[in-house]
C-alpha cells in the first residue's frame, strides 16, 4: 500500500483496532476438528518438553492440509500453534543441543501457513503476544487477572506473566495510536491545537505503558527468565549452537536464517520513533530495528511505512513557532525516553544479574550463556543498542540551540 499524505490515515485499514491497538481481536482459541493434534500438541509444550516427547510426538503426527483453515483468526491461531511446537522441538533438549531439521510434517504447513501471513516461520511477538491472549469474562476489563495465555513455553507462570504484561503493555499503546492518528491527520489541515492534543494523547498512553511494564516484576520471576524461558526464543541467524541455521524439511525454498523471539518485534515504539522523529545514530541498532519489520504483520509493517513517508512533526513543530506545541512534543519524547531507562533497568534484572550468577554457579551450557549474557533472543549485543536507542530518543528533543 501506498502512503498518500494528502488522505488521512485510517488506523483500521492497517488491521490496528480502536480497542486492542495492534493486539489480534478477539483471538479464536480453537481450530476445527481436523486440526485436533496442533492444538493438543501446542496446549501441552511445556509438559512435552519437560518430558523430552515433545520430538516423539511430533514424528507421530500426520502431513495435515493447510487448505482447511478459513479467514485470518484461524491463520493466526494455526501459526502460533505450529510456531509454539517448532520452538519446543528445536530447544526440547536445551540450548546446546538443537534439533538441525524440523520435520516434514510441522516444517510444511508452518511454512505455508507463515506465507499466507506474510510471516517468517519462526515464533515472533506477532503470535505469542498479539495472538495469545482471551478474555476470561468478557464483560469485565482487561486486567492480568481477567486474561489468559493459549500457549506457553518453558517457565511456568513466569512465563505466562511474560506475555500477559506484554499484552497489557501493548494494549495501554492503543490511545497511543489514535493520538498518532490525530496528530498525523491533524498536521494535513495545519490545525495545530489539534496536534498538540494528539501529542497529548501519545505521551499519556507511552506513560501508561512504563506503568503497566511495572507489573513484570511481581509476575515474572529473574531466573526462571533467564534460565528456563530465554533458550526457547533463540532463533538460527548467527546462533553458533544452529552454525547451518535450521532445514525445513520438504520445503523447496528454504527460509534465511531467522532471529528468536524478541519484543523489538512490536511496532508500537518504532510508531513513536517514526512519529517523532527518533534517528537511530548506531548503523547496528538502526539495522536491528529494521530487520524487526519483517517480523511483523505486513499491515503493521505498512503503517511504519506510511509514518515514516508522512511529513516530519519535528520541521511542523519548528514552523508552528508555538511553545505549546514544543513542549507537547517534547514531553512525549521524554516520557518515551523514560520508558527506554525502564526498560534498561528490566534488562538488568532479567539477563545480566541471573547471567553473572549463572557464571559463579559454573553453568554447564559454558559458551551457549557467554552469547545469552551479551546477546538478546532477537540476536542483538543488547546493552550498546538499548542505551544507544535511549540516547537517541533524547536527542530528538527540541532545544532552544
Ligand atoms: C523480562 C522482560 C524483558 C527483557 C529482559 C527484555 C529484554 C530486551 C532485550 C535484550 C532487547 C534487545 C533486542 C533483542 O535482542 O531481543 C529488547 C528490545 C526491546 N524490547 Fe524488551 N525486554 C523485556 C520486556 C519487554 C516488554 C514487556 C516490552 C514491551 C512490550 C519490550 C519492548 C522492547 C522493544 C520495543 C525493544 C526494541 C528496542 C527499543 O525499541 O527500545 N520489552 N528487550
Amino acid at each position: 500500500m501506498e502512503a498518500d499524505p494528502s488522505a488521512p490515515v485510517d488506523l483500521s485499514s492497517f488491521c490496528v483496532s480502536e480497542k486492542y491497538g495492534f493486539l489480534l481481536t478477539d483471538p479464536l482459541t480453537d481450530l476445527p476438528e481436523y486440526y485436533w493434534i496442533w492444538m493438543d500438541l501446542a496446549r501441552n509444550v511445556p509438559h512435552l518438553v519437560q518430558t523430552h516427547q515433545l520430538q516423539a510426538r511430533v514424528a507421530e503426527m500426520p502431513l495435515l492440509s493447510s487448505s482447511y483453515l478459513k479467514g485470518h483468526r484461524e491463520l493466526r491461531l494455526a501459526r502460533t500453534a505450529l510456531g509454539f511446537i517448532t520452538m519446543g522441538y528445536v530447544w526440547q533438549d536445551g540450548a546446546h543441543q538443537p534439533a538441525k531439521v524440523l520435520p516434514k510434517v510441522l516444517a510444511v504447513p508452518y511454512c505455508t501457513v507463515s506465507k499466507m501471513l506474510g510471516l517468517p516461520p519462526i515464533l515472533v511477538y506477532a503470535d505469542c503476544v498479539l495472538a495469545n491472549w482471551w478474555l476470561r469474562d468478557p464483560g469485565r476489563p482487561m486486567e492480568i487477572e481477567n486474561i489468559d495465555t493459549l500457549f506457553m513455553i518453558q517457565g511456568g507462570d513466569s512465563c505466562k506473566g511474560f506475555f500477559l504484561v506484554s499484552v497489557l503493555v501493548e494494549q495501554s499503546a492503543c490511545t497511543g495510536l489514535q493520538g498518532l492518528a490525530t496528530v498525523m491527520n491533524s498536521m494535513l489541515t495545519r490545525d495545530i491545537t489539534a496536534v498538540q492534543e494528539g501529542l497529548t494523547v501519545v505521551s499519556d498512553s507511552i506513560r501508561r505503558m512504563a506503568e503497566v511494564f511495572k507489573l513484570i516484576h511481581k509476575h515474572v520471576e529473574p531466573t526462571m527468565f533467564y534460565n528456563s524461558m530465554r533458550t526457547f526464543f533463540m532463533g538460527w541467524k548467527d546462533n553458533p549452537a544452529l552454525p547451518n541455521s535450521l532445514w525445513y524439511e520438504g520445503v523447496p525454498e528454504q527460509p534465511p536464517g531467522l532471529n528468536g523471539l524478541s519484543a523489538g518485534q512490536s511496532s508500537a515504539l518504532q510508531c513513536f520513533d517514526l512519529l517523532l522523529g527518533v534517528q537511530y545514530s548506531d548503523e547496528t541498532g538502526r539495522s536491528f530495528q529494521e530487520s524487526m519489520r519483517a517480523y511483523m504483520p505486513p499491515p503493521h509493517r505498512q503503517l511504519l511505512e506510511t509514518v515514516s513517508s508522512w511529513p516530519p512533526l519535528r520541521h511542523f513543530v519548528l514552523w508552528s513557532s508555538s511553545q505549546e506545541l514544543r513542549h507537547s512534543y517534547n514531553s512525549c519524547v521524554l516520557a518515551l525516553a523514560d520508558l527506554r531507562t525502564y526498560h534498561l533497568n528490566v534488562t538488568a534484572r532479567y539477563i545480566t544479574i541471573p547471567a553473572g550468577q549463572a557464571k559463579l554457579i559454573h553453568c554447564p551450557f559454558g559458551n551457549s550463556h557467554a552469547r545469552q549474557e551479551t546477546h538478546g533472543s532477537g540476536g542483538s549485543n543488547f546493552l550498546p543498542f538499548l542505551k544507544g536507542i535511549r540516547d537517541d530518543t533524547k536527542r530528538a528533543l527540541i532545544t532552544d540551540q
